[in-house]
């Protein structure tokens, strides 16, 4: 289980987060949506332990990351798909990954496989990856250690229909196998085909949650969006 608890992060005189909570179960997959700015990659950095809350807390299975004792292992995350070296290869990544959660070769193969990447894609330099083939990897990395939790900031950027058609899938069996996934979107169809569960924040305040059909409201999840994060903007005008 992912846990936000009266999450806030400043900025200077930035609001990126303003007392966030909300909670991704395991066995679920919970659609973390919001509009550009609206604080989500700041919190799942703060999950990830790349960056400190100013108050509350961001925990997986009840710890903070640095408290996890064998985090690859709990938590899987993929926060920038073009953050690996452009000079190794897919396959050098994920070995790496693998030899750093002690992890057999072998795991590699399987990896490649679960991601659609081929044995000569892998073996190609991730400079001249596409996008979507980045996230595959990027995907891939997170899913080594068959983690309990899994956060994927804007994995669906880049992949093609059948990338995002194979992604639903694969989140979805995860999700049935007690996977708690928490994953950030633009793509609101696409998110309300997947999540079990959606999250909404703008302007770093939560506005909702709720499955999506709560949230639709029977109009449709994209004109509750408009209408909640428009009235964040005005009363923070
Ligand atoms: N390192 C930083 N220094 C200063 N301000 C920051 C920093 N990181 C994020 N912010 C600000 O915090 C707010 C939230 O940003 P964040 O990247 O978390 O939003 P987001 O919902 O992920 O947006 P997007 O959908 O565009 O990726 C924004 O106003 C952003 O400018």
């Amino acid at each position: 289980m992912i846990e936000f608890q009266r999450l806030s992060k400043r900025y200077s005189d930035v609001k990126a987060l303003d007392d966030v909570s909300f909670t991704v179960p395991a066995g679920s997959v919970t659609g973390f949506l919001g509009p550009n700015g609206a604080g989500k990659s700041t919190a799942m950095r703060i999950l990830a332990g790349l960056s400190r809350p100013t108050s509350g807390s961001a925990t997986v299975l009840g710890r903070p990351y640095a408290g996890l004792e064998r985090p690859g292992y709990e938590v899987g995350t993929l926060l920038d798909a073009s953050a690996q070296h452009p000079g190794r290869s897919g396959r050098e990544v994920l070995t790496l990954g693998a030899m750093m959660l002690g992890l057999p070769r072998s795991r590699v193969d399987d990896v490649l496989e679960l991601v659609g990447l081929t044995g000569k894609e892998g073996r190609r330099a991730v400079g001249g990856y596409s996008l979507g083939m980045r996230q595959r990897l990027g995907i891939g990395h997170a899913l080594l250690g068959r983690p309990r939790a899994l956060v994927l900031d804007e994995p669906a950027n880049g992949l093609d229909p059948q990338g995002i058609h194979w992604m639903r899938g694969l989140l979805r069996d995860l999700a049935d196998s007690g996977c708690a996934v928490l994953l950030s979107s633009h793509l609101l169809h696409e998110v309300e085909q997947v999540a079990d569960r959606i999250v909404m924040i703008g302007r770093g305040r939560l506005l909702a949650q709720g499955t999506p059909a709560e949230l639709g409201q029977g109009r449709g999840l994209e004109q509750t969006f408009l209408e909640l994060t428009a009235a964040a903007d005005r009363s923070l005008a």
